[in-house]
């Protein structure tokens, strides 16, 4: 494994962990969605920028069959704490209705963003919706949203690497690690 970065108290998961969780995860969803002749990945910028292209490529459908969008949202800002209000930066270029939508996010900690997400893209008439996220803080989970897809349960510590920021640093980093506390409180 590379050096890790001195702002990373400990790794949780690896590289090689995380590759093989997201494989698992490609194949049930290639299980799922046999059936399906419209099935579209929505990929939320910017966190799930890095689960999103590992995700697609662990997914083994016909291609006409699938394609893929991308929404940027913002609901942390510089901060460590949901502000609870999702900024919608970029919305999807595709028309949703009638198809077989995933929603492909990184994290789940308050869990407002989700929720917020699936209430605004279900209103669009979807055939299907359903999401696959990454990581789940399971005891900060303010609001119950259904995931069908979960790669890891995490405890309440901020985690970086993977697509996953800390005042958009550190996204880069090819494994999940913990943001030294010391980093972000004063
Ligand atoms: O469950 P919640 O408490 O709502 O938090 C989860 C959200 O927070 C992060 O987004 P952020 O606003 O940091 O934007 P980013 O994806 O660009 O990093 C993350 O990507 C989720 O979208
Ligand atoms: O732990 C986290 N890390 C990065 N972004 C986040 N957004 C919500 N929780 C987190």
């Amino acid at each position: 494994m590379s050096e890790i970065h001195p702002n990373v108290k400990r790794v949780l998961y690896s590289a090689d962990d995380i590759k093989n969780r997201v494989q698992e995860i490609g194949k049930q969803i290639t299980n799922d969605y046999k059936d399906s002749k419209d099935l579209v990945l929505i990929g939320i910028l910017k966190g799930s920028f890095m689960f999103m292209s590992d995700l697609v490529r662990s997914i083994n459908l016909p291609k006409t069959n699938v394609t893929l969008d991308f929404m940027a949202i913002s609901s942390y800002g510089h901060s460590t704490n949901s502000s609870g209000v999702v900024r919608i930066l970029m919305d999807l270029k595709s028309n949703i209705e009638g198809k077989d939508v995933i929603i492909v996010e990184d994290i789940i900690d308050s869990g407002l963003t989700l929720n917020h997400l699936v209430e605004l893209l279900g209103s669009r008439k979807p055939n299907s919706l359903h999401t696959a996220v990454l990581l789940r803080k399971k005891d900060g989970i303010k609001i119950d949203v259904p995931c069908r897809y979960i790669g890891f349960d995490i405890p309440m510590v901020f985690i970086i690497g993977y697509g996953l920021d800390f005042a958009e640093n550190y996204r880069e980093l090819p494994y999940l690690g913990e943001l030294r506390e010391e980093c972000y409180k004063k």
